[in-house]
């Protein structure tokens, strides 16, 4: 068992990482405030984790609202439906939501704790690699728009992030690796040595080798939390976080969310943000090989899809959250282990890259 802790001014929280947590009845009652928890989850999770949820809930009343699956759901209308269900059962402001699934699950049940009645307590239980390594901790909630990726929503902190690993064991092989993209963005980013160390682990972690992923999780979430305690809501260093989302944006928004999922799409981003630090000669062509490399080891894409060319990508980046007086602002990597975020990516680097 791991325990992290996110320190932040207010609304400092922990995060639990143990093998067989959700079979642990009644351990989720601390972390209900008042007598009444509902469940968000969805048709897919439902039927394998959510009767352990509700024993983990103890004596509290509880809820369950279950969605329809897809990243195509994390949208207004199922935000509208989420908040109906709520006011149709009376849900009060001391009722907690507690987000059982992966991000898009997390990223909209947090969106509706931050707003419902201008905000109830949320906690995450993460079931996917990339919801339990990412977007369960950190605060970051929301619903998408045609227009473009999570352009709806609120920076909110869940009370708690309960991970259990053996709900791995029931992940599809292509979320797996989906979520591998944002583990092996973090060595990118942050932590060379975590590079190395995901790099010689990589046969063990495509095994699910157990404690070899309570490893890789556990630094994903430290990482993540140190971040997030340096910035919570991305002024400057967060930002470091968003490696390849600049270009994954725009693959996921112009090919129509869930045909490529968010860590396929952050995978091709991340090589093609590693080309752009080549020609600036940030990377050198051997770091910009190894990254590609353990990307491609998973199963992920490395490049984008030969549809998207620089008008493409460029029609959605101008709305990315990161544009600054009218600039794209992109994270590129210097060396393994190290990036930043600049506005001086020029058009030509940009044009032979993209296409
Ligand atoms: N808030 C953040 O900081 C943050 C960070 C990264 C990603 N995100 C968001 O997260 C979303 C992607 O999350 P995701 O990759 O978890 O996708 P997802 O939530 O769509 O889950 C992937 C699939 O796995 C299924 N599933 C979940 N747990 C399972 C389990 N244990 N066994 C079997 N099937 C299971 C789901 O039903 C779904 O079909 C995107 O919307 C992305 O924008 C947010
Ligand atoms: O937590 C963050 O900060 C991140 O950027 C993590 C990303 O992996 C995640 O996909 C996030 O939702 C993207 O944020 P956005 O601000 O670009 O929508
Ligand atoms: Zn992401």
């Amino acid at each position: 068992m791991s325990s992290i802790n996110v320190e932040l001014d207010e609304r400092s929280y922990p995060i639990t990482i143990e093998t067989g947590l959700l079979q642990q009845p009644g351990f989720l009652v601390p972390y209900i405030n008042g007598p009444q928890a509902v469940i968000i989850t969805n048709t897919t999770v439902a039927p394998l984790y959510l009767s352990n949820a509700v024993r983990a809930c103890g004596n509290k009343q509880v809820e369950v609202i279950e969605l329809p699956d897809g990243e195509q759901f994390k949208s207004l209308a199922q935000f509208e439906i989420v908040m109906t269900r709520l006011l149709e059962m009376n849900a009060a402001r001391d009722t907690t939501l507690i987000a059982l699934g992966g991000g898009v699950i997390g990223d909209l049940c947090g969106f509706v704790a931050a707003t419902y009645q201008r905000g109830v307590p949320f906690i995450q239980i993460p079931t996917t690699l990339l919801a339990q390594v990412d977007s369960s901790v950190g605060g970051k909630t929301a619903v998408n728009h045609p227009l473009g990726k999570n352009m709806i929503g609120a920076f909110y902190q869940p009370k708690y992030v309960a991970i259990d690993v053996n709900v791995i064991n029931t992940l599809p092989e292509r979320e797996f690796a989906a979520g591998m993209a944002e583990v092996i963005k973090y060595g990118i980013i942050y932590d060379g040595a975590f590079f190395d160390w995901l790099e010689t682990n990589q046969q063990s972690l495509r095994s699910h080798q157990a404690s070899v992923l309570i490893e890789a999780i556990s630094r994903c979430c430290q990482i993540k939390a140190d971040v997030v305690a340096q910035d919570e809501k991305e002024g400057g260093l967060r930002a470091i976080l968003n490696l390849g989302h600049t270009f994954g944006h725009a693959i996921e928004a112009e090919q129509g969310y869930g045909k490529w999922l968010h860590g396929e799409a952050v995978a091709a981003g991340t090589v093609i943000a590693s080309q752009v630090a080549q020609c600036m000669g940030w990377l050198s062509a051997s770091e910009c090989r190894r990254i590609e490399s353990l990307l491609a080891a998973f199963g992920l894409p490395v490049c984008g899809p030969e549809s998207m060319d620089y008008h493409a990508y460029v029609r959605h980046m101008v709305r990315d959250k990161k544009v600054e007086a009218g600039k794209i602002r992109f994270v590129i990597p210097k060396g393994i282990g190290r990036a930043v975020v600049t506005k001086d990516v020029s058009d030509t680097i940009l044009r032979q890259i993209l296409g």
